[in-house]
């Protein structure tokens, strides 16, 4: 990650519910411009953290530090300055979109002309007149953002947005996040159980598994651990003579069938050297092979593993 001035960073940060530990020790930064993916598996403890950082759970120890100021001592200030959208939004069915983003504004006191502005920016306008029990679930989720925006935030905590929505909406949800983010200069934190989604909008990801942050980094730190575990598959006629014959080149290798092997991935230098020291050695050489890992494996490595590969 940049050195630069986080908007977001936790220290230690830690909760429990009663005598049950739910996050440990999480260390978040998040850079000002960035779209920061949160991923983990279900009940990893995503929607715990955005609930800590919204001062809406106590942490049991740690601390929150929001634009550069602990939030412990400037907690109204301080979330001023940020949207949020934690699962559904609690809407008004009986009220028109347009009534609903009124009645936080008034609550709010924010300025009137912000519920057009807003209602467009989600891309709401032509359908602000229907009442929201004729919406479908992608705009329920863009009327929550526009609530969410009304203030004109700099950071967006949104808890698993796309969650149930149709590929169409999980588009859009996707297309929204990014103008927020080049258009508008807005900060995005954004949770979810799918590197999928994440990987197509995130500029930066955390990967959360029981509570801990097992890996944080920009999207291309992701990336090169995936390369970093791309393997040879050798197919040969006695795994275990190969690797007798030669120790060096096959350093790390592991059987994984009598007749094939896997090898790390060095470099395709050493491939080609492995591939003539084989040939020379007499070995049959049947297969040859990369294989690479998707990023999906990676994150499943990284959640199953739990490793310590915090930066
Ligand atoms: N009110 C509660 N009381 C006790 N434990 C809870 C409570 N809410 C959540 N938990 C536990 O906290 C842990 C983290 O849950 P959390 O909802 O933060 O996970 P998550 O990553 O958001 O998962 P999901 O994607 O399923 O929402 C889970 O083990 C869950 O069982």
């Amino acid at each position: 990650m940049s050195s630069s001035f986080p908007l977001l960073e936790t220290r230690a940060l830690a909760f429990r519910y009663g005598s049950r530990s739910i996050l440990h020790d999480v260390h978040l930064r998040v850079e000002p411009g960035s779209i920061y993916g949160f991923l983990g598996p279900n009940g990893a403890g995503k929607s715990t953290t955005m609930r800590v950082l919204l001062g809406l759970l106590r942490p049991a120890s740690g601390s929150i530090h929001l634009f550069g100021h602990d939030m412990a001592r400037h907690r109204v200030a301080l979330l001023n300055r940020v949207g949020a959208l934690i699962e559904n939004p609690s809407l008004y069915d009986h009220l028109t979109g347009r009534e609903n983003v009124e009645a936080t504004r008034r609550i709010r006191g924010v300025a009137s002309n912000r519920t057009a502005e807003v209602l467009h920016l989600v891309g709401l306008t032509d359908n602000a007149h229907r009442p929201a029990r004729e919406y479908s679930l992608g705009m329920r989720q863009r009327l929550g953002l526009a609530i969410a925006l009304l203030s004109d935030p700099d950071l967006l905590l949104l808890d698993e947005p796309t969650n149930g929505l149709d590929p169409n909406g999980i588009i859009d949800m996707r297309k929204l996040l990014q103008q927020l983010r080049e258009e508008h200069g807005k900060t995005i934190v954004v949770s979810s159980h799918l590197i999928g989604e994440i990987e197509k909008v995130a500029t930066h990801v955390g990967v959360i598994q029981q509570g801990s942050l097992v890996f944080q980094g920009s999207l291309p730190d992701l990336q090169q651990l995936q390369t970093g575990r791309a393997r040879l598959v050798l197919e040969t006629d006695c795994a275990d003579t190969c690797r007798n014959l030669l120790p060096r080149l096959l350093a790390g290798a592991t059987v994984a069938e009598p007749g094939t092997l896997w090898v790390p991935w060095v470099s395709k230098e050493h491939t080609a050297e492995l591939a003539t020291a084989l040939v020379s050695a007499g070995l049959p050489l049947y297969a040859l092979r990369l294989e690479q890992p998707s990023l999906e494996d990676t994150f499943l490595h990284l959640t199953e593993a739990k490793s310590e590969l915090v930066k």
